[in-house]
C-alpha cells in the first residue's frame, strides 16, 4: 500500500505519551492542517507542561475519561511496557467512533494488550510502528519533519474494518511516512534483527568499555567510528529495556546468530588468516554501501 488519500480532519486528537514520537506526531499533523486540538496524556505532569509551553500540545490530563470525551484519533506513544496498563485504563472510556493508532517498536506485545482490554473496539484499533526516531528523547527532541520519507508499518488485525485501516494509514501518510504493510510475527523478527540486536550490541560494548579501570583513557581516544557505532547508546534506557524484553525470543535468536559470526571471526583472528578475514570485510563492505545508497541517497 503506497497510494493514500488525504484524510479528513481530526477534530480531536489525543496522544498519550508527548515525546519525540507523540510529539512529532501531533506537530506534523499539525503543519498538514489536519488537526483541530491536541490532547495529551501520560505520566508525568511536568513533561506535559513542558510539551503544552513548547506548542506541541494544547493541553493535557492525567484522566483517560476526560481526555476520551469527543476523542477521534488517539495515539499511543509510551514506552511498550506500559501497553497494558494504557489499554486497561482507557477501555472504560474509549468511545465508538474513536480510532486508535501506535508506535511501539515492537507488534505482538502491543496487540496482546489490545486484544486483552479492547475487544469492544478492535476494529477500529490500527497497529503501527514508525520507522524514524533517534536517540533523543522527550517533547523537546519533537519536529514535524521526523517522518518525512520514512516508512510506517502496520500490521492490521483481522478485526479491523478497511476503512479504518485507511484512515489510519492516511493519517500516517499526512505526517510524511510512506505506508507498509507486515504481520506482527514477520514485523519483529526483522526488527529484533536491523533494530533491536544494533541497540543492545552499541549499549553492551560502551557499558564494558565504561566498566574499566582506564575507560577514561580509552574514552578520550575514540574517535568518530566509535561514536558512529555507539550513536544509539544514548538512547532512551527504559524504551530499549520493554523492546528488548517483548521481543526477547526473535532477539535471542539473532543475538545466537550474531554470536556465531564473532566466533567465525574469532576463528579466523586465531588463524592469522587475512585472505578471509579481507574477503568477509569486503562482503559486508557491498553490503552496507549498497544498503545505504538506496536507504539515504545523496
Ligand atoms: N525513539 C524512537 O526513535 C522511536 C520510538 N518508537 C516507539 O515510540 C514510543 C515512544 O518513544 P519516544 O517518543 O522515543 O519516547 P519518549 O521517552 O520521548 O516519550 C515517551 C513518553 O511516554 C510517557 N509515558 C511513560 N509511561 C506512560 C504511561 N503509562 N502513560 C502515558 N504516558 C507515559 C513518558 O513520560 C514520555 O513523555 C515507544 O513505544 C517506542 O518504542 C518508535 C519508533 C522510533
Ligand atoms: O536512533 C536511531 O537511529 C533509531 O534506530 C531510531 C529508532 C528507534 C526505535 C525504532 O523502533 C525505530 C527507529
Amino acid at each position: 500500500m503506497t497510494q493514500v488519500e488525504r484524510p479528513a480532519v481530526i477534530g480531536r486528537l489525543v496522544v498519550c505519551g508527548v515525546g519525540l514520537i507523540g510529539g512529532s506526531f501531533a506537530l506534523a499533523l499539525r503543519r498538514a492542517g489536519l488537526v483541530g486540538e491536541v490532547i495529551g496524556i501520560g505520566r508525568s505532569e511536568a513533561s506535559l507542561q513542558r510539551a503544552q509551553a513548547l506548542g506541541v500540545i494544547d493541553g493535557y490530563t492525567m484522566a483517560w475519561a476526560e481526555a476520551l470525551k469527543g476523542a477521534d484519533f488517539v495515539l499511543l506513544a509510551m514506552p511498550v511496557g506500559q501497553a497494558d496498563a494504557v489499554a486497561a485504563r482507557m477501555a472504560p472510556h474509549l468511545e465508538a467512533h474513536t480510532l486508535v493508532t501506535d508506535a511501539g517498536s515492537t507488534k505482538r506485545d502491543m496487540i496482546e494488550a489490545f486484544y486483552a482490554h479492547l475487544g469492544d473496539h478492535l476494529d477500529r484499533v490500527v497497529p503501527a510502528h514508525p520507522i524514524a526516531g533517534a536517540e533523543r528523547s522527550g517533547a523537546d527532541a519533537a519536529f514535524a519533519e521526523l517522518f518525512d520519507d520514512r516508512k510506517v508499518v502496520l500490521t492490521p488485525l483481522a478485526e479491523n474494518t478497511p476503512a479504518a485501516i485507511e484512515r489510519v494509514a492516511a493519517v500516517w501518510a499526512a505526517c510524511g511516512a510512506q505506508i507498509r504493510r507486515m504481520s506482527p510475527q514477520e514485523h519483529d523478527r526483522v526488527f529484533a534483527a536491523v533494530s533491536h540486536l544494533p541497540h543492545l550490541l552499541a549499549f553492551g560494548l560502551v557499558h564494558d568499555l565504561a566498566g574499566r579501570a582506564n575507560s577514561e583513557e580509552l574514552f578520550s581516544y575514540a574517535a568518530s567510528g566509535f561514536r558512529d557505532f555507539t550513536r544509539i547508546a544514548g538512547s532512551h534506557p527504559e524504551m530499549w529495556r520493554d523492546i528488548c524484553l517483548a521481543n526477547r525470543h526473535a532477539l535471542l535468536a539473532e543475538l545466537d546468530q550474531y554470536l556465531g559470526e564473532l566466533a567465525y571471526l574469532r576463528a579466523l583472528l586465531i588463524g592469522n588468516d587475512g585472505p578471509a578475514l579481507e574477503a568477509l570485510f569486503a562482503e559486508a563492505r557491498e553490503a552496507r554501501n549498497r544498503w545505504a545508497d538506496k536507504a539515504f541517497p545523496s
